[in-house]
């Protein structure tokens, strides 16, 4: 491989550059020009915690919309907002401005039951999760272990509460899943052309036969995904690369296979542009007119035609015809009318808010720990409705209503993490705190973002704290105990207040440096 002529700087494998060139034709000198320009940045504010009015206001960082994403802004490179102290109230995640198209396109809507197949590090879970906005499942998943720690991080410091989130082969989860899901998203991994400009090590590692390797996977993982689609429901399959295919040729060849499934047609506005016009091309002749004409309505964010890096979103529909393998509970009601289905086997429920009654009851030791759940919650944050409790061990969660059965699959958190029971005590997590409003909770202590407490705070230090500083929901509240740590009205953790003394229960690998 060589550097290409005319690139300034920059390192483009030669196999790739003429493979663009034949790809864009006249468009090719202004792809290749945007190698040139400067990398956008973006975030997108956190909905579930915040409005995004809200954040304006609040925030010193300057932005500017991105016009395909609904909460989505630039920021500029040297304001570095992972540095801020409101990034630990998970109050936005940076985000490449591109990969926030997928899921606006896969509308999902609150109470729907979303499966995330490729997930890690959640970018997009993230995002599913604000239009889900607290009600129906999240499922998230990725098959490599290392990279679910982050998905789990992110999860949890965006607040999320209805997630589950997994490391399994698809292979293995539609067994468990079979046309469970209203909406999928398959933001399938690629051979990432669309990130040469962002990330230089991508160009570098890049070989011309990831093509083909990747579209082994990404074949595999449409079939996967539409066993999981309930009847007429909708997926999304996004890519970060620019291979004809991974991208067109290969919604051609799944449509072909599913003549269930059609491609929902994307508007090309705000710099996206159609699908590429395949006929120019005579790669896709192989596959049937109906294919061919179908995949120009997926759509290309092309670096040369809007701030943003380059990806591809084909939006798919299934004709809401069941098929004989479909489950008869898999239908076309909204989610909101659907029954509740059988709670998961290792859990055990709490029924309304926290009556300590408890549905199948198991061991008499899992009632007696589970008063401890309930007098916690009654104590410390009586509005949170917790319907079903899962215990793994001394691990407690709340699973979403309705999850199936997940036997035989790696579960990473079967629902919000919400704390150990200990001998005698329940111990809230820092994912109960995150999940958790200013409003939820009955004693907090609010520190300003530019105060030396909140960096304190972050950085795990004992602090100071006088009684007065300590807001109770009434009078009849002790000060002494468990409080919840603000950053301007925003949660960022637990500290246990006692004597004017503050223990910090900011865990130790969240700290800020
Ligand atoms: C493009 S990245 C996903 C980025 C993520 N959606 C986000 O927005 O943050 C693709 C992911 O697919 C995962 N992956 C690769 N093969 C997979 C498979 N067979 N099943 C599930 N996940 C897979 C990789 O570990 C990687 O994290």
């Amino acid at each position: 491989m060589t550097e290409s002529d005319g690139i300034q700087g920059r390192y483009l494998p030669a196999e790739f550059v003429a493979r663009m060139s034949s790809l864009l034709g006249e468009q090719y000198p202004a792809f290749i020009a945007s190698y040139d320009k400067p990398r956008v940045y973006g975030l997108r504010i956190n909905t579930l915690k915040c409005t995004t009015e809200l954040f304006l206001k609040l925030t010193l960082l300057q932005l500017r919309s991105i016009s395909w994403a609904s909460s989505g802004f630039y920021y500029e490179e040297d304001s570095r907002p992972g540095k801020h102290l409101h990034y630990h109230t998970g109050l936005y995640y940076i985000q490449e401005p591109s990969a926030m198209a997928p899921v606006e396109l896969l509308d999902v809507q609150p109470g729907e039951r979303v499966l995330d197949l490729c997930a890690a590090p959640g970018g997009k879970s993230t995002q599913i999760a604000t239009k889900l906005a607290g009600q129906g499942m999240l499922v998230t998943n990725d098959i490599h272990s290392d990279r679910v720690k982050a998905l789990v991080k992110n999860i949890e410091l965006s607040g999320v509460r209805n997630a589950v989130v997994l490391n399994e082969q698809p292979e293995k989860l539609k067994h468990n899943f079979a046309h469970f899901f209203d909406k999928i998203l398959i933001d399938a991994p690629c051979s990432g052309e669309g990130m040469f400009r962002k990330e230089a090590d991508m160009a570098k590692a890049w070989e011309p036969d990831w093509v083909e390797r990747y579209a082994v996977m990404q074949r595999e993982l449409l079939d996967q995904a539409a066993s999981m689609l309930r009847s007429g429901g909708r997926m999304v399959y996004s890519t970060c690369t620019f291979s004809l295919e991974e991208n067109e040729a290969m919604i051609a060849e799944f449509l072909d296979k599913h003549p269930e499934f059609m491609v929902v047609p994307v508007a090309a506005v705000d710099g996206l542009s159609q699908g590429y016009d395949t006929e120019l091309s005579g790669q896709l002749n192989s596959f049937s007119d109906r294919a061919r004409e179908a995949v120009k309505g997926t759509v290309r964010l092309w670096p040369h035609q809007l701030e943003g890096e380059g990806h591809f979103v084909a939006v798919l529909l299934h004709n809401g015809i069941a098929s004989a393998a479909a489950q008869p509970e898999a239908n076309l009601q909204s989610a909101a009318a659907r029954p509740t289905m059988k709670p998961n086997k290792s859990a055990r429920s709490l029924k309304g808010k926290h009556s300590p009654s408890l549905q199948s009851a198991g061991k008499q030791q899992s009632e007696v720990d589970l008063q401890l759940l309930y007098r916690f919650m009654t104590e410390h944050a009586p509005e949170v409705g917790i319907s079903q409790v899962t215990l793994h061990g001394e691990h407690v969660y709340a699973s979403p209503i309705g999850l199936p059965d997940l036997s035989g699959i790696r579960i990473i958190r079967p629902g919000w993490y919400i704390g150990t029971l200990k001998k005698q005590r329940f111990e809230p997590s820092h994912a109960m705190a995150m999940g958790l409003s200013k409003e939820d909770a009955v004693r907090t202590i609010e520190l300003e973002a530019t105060s030396a407490a909140a960096a304190r705070y972050l950085r795990g230090e004992t602090l100071e704290v006088a009684e007065s500083a300590i807001q109770r929901r009434n009078h009849d509240i002790a000060f002494k105990g468990y409080c919840l740590v603000l950053i301007d009205g925003f949660p960022v953790g637990w500290g246990k207040w006692q004597d004017g003394i503050l223990k910090n229960e900011y865990p130790p690998g969240w700290r800020w440096t």
